[in-house]
C-alpha cells in the first residue's frame, strides 16, 4: 500500500514518526510540508520523500491521508482531485470537516474516510476513531491506524465529541501534568524528580486504567484510604467543581469542532 501524508505538522509528524516505528518501509511513504525547508528537513529525518508539491505526491498512493489545517482540506482537495488514483481512499485528520464536504470536493471513485487521532501516535498509543459513508470498507485503513494505536469505527455525528475526547485529550493530560508539576517545584520538589515521578505516575496509572475492567471510579476510590490524603485532594477538587469545569471543556472542544472553517 502506497501512502501520500500530506500537511506534516505537528500531527502529521507524529503519524509519520509512528508509521515508520511500526516497520513500514518508508519507501511507502510520500509526504509533503510546508515551507520547503521543513520539508527537507522532514525528510533527512525519517528517510521519507518530502516535497511540497501535494499533487506529485499523490500520483500513485492508494492512501491519501489529509493533516493540514481545517481551512486549507478544501483547497488542498481541489488541487489533488486530478492527480489521485482512481480509487484512491482519502482519509482527512481535520477537526470539524465534515464527510459530506470532503466527498463533495473528491473525483467519483474515490472514497472519503473521516478520521480523529491523536498526538500520542508518536509513540504509537494513539486514539483513532473512523468515520466514512455506510457500507464503505475500513479494513485497510483501520489496519494502518492499529500500527499507530488503537482504533474503532465510529458514527459521523459522534466525530466532533471524539475530538474533544481523544484529538484533544492528550492536552487535558498535559494541563494536569503541568499543574502538578508546579505545585511540586512551588512546594520545594527538585524539577526533574518532579517531572520523573510525575511522568512515571500519570503513566503508571493510564497502564493500570486501561488493564483494569473496573471503571475510573472504582479505581480512584482505591486509592482513597478514608480519612486520608487522598481523600482531601478530592474533596478540593469537587469543591472546585472540577468535574463541572472538565464536562465544560468537552462541550467547548466539541462545539468548536462544529464551528471550525473547514467544517
Ligand atoms: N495537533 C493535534 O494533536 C491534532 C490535530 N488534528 C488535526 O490535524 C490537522 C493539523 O493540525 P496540527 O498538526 O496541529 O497543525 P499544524 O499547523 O502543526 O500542521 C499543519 C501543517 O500543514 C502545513 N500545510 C498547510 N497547508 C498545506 C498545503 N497546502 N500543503 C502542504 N502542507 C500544508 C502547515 O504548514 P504552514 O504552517 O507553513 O502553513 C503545517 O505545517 C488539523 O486539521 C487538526 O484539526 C487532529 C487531531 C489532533
Ligand atoms: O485543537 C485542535 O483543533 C486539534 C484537533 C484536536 C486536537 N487538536
Amino acid at each position: 500500500m502506497d501512502i501520500a501524508l500530506l500537511g506534516v505538522g505537528h500531527l502529521g509528524e507524529a503519524v509519520l514518526a509512528g508509521l515508520i516505528d511500526s516497520g513500514l518501509p518508508p519507501a511507502q511513504i510520500w509526504a509533503t510540508a510546508l515551507p520547503a525547508e521543513r520539508a527537507a528537513r522532514l525528510a533527512d529525518a525519517y528517510g521519507v520523500e518530502v516535497g511540497t508539491d501535494n499533487p506529485s505526491a499523490v500520483a500513485e498512493a492508494d492512501v491519501v491521508i489529509i493533516a493540514v489545517p481545517p481551512v486549507a482540506v478544501g483547497p488542498l482537495l481541489s488541487a489533488i482531485g486530478p492527480s489521485l488514483a482512481p480509487e484512491a481512499v482519502v482519509v482527512s485528520l481535520a477537526a470539524g470537516v465534515p464527510l459530506a464536504r470532503l466527498a463533495e470536493r473528491l473525483p467519483p471513485g474515490t472514497t472519503a474516510v473521516r478520521a480523529m487521532t491523536n498526538i500520542a501516535a508518536r509513540a504509537r498509543r494513539a486514539a483513532t476513531a473512523l468515520a466514512a459513508a455506510e457500507g464503505t470498507d475500513l479494513t485497510e485503513i483501520e489496519d494502518l491506524f492499529d500500527r499507530i494505536g488503537v482504533t474503532v469505527i465510529a458514527d459521523e455525528s459522534m466525530m466532533d465529541l471524539i475530538t474533544a475526547v481523544a484529538g484533544s485529550g492528550p492536552a487535558f493530560l498535559y494541563y494536569l501534568a503541568d499543574s502538578m508539576t508546579n505545585a511540586a517545584v512551588d512546594g520545594g520538589m527538585d524539577p526533574v524528580d518532579a517531572r520523573v515521578l510525575i511522568d512515571q505516575m500519570l503513566l503508571g496509572a493510564c497502564l493500570h486504567l486501561q488493564d483494569s475492567d473496573e471503571p475510573p471510579a472504582a479505581l480512584l476510590e482505591r486509592i482513597a484510604t478514608p480519612g486520608g490524603t487522598t481523600e482531601a485532594a478530592l474533596a478540593s477538587l469537587d469543591e472546585s467543581n472540577v468535574d463541572e469545569a472538565i464536562r465544560a471543556a468537552v462541550a467547548a472542544a466539541a462545539e468548536r469542532g462544529g464551528e471550525l472553517p473547514g467544517a
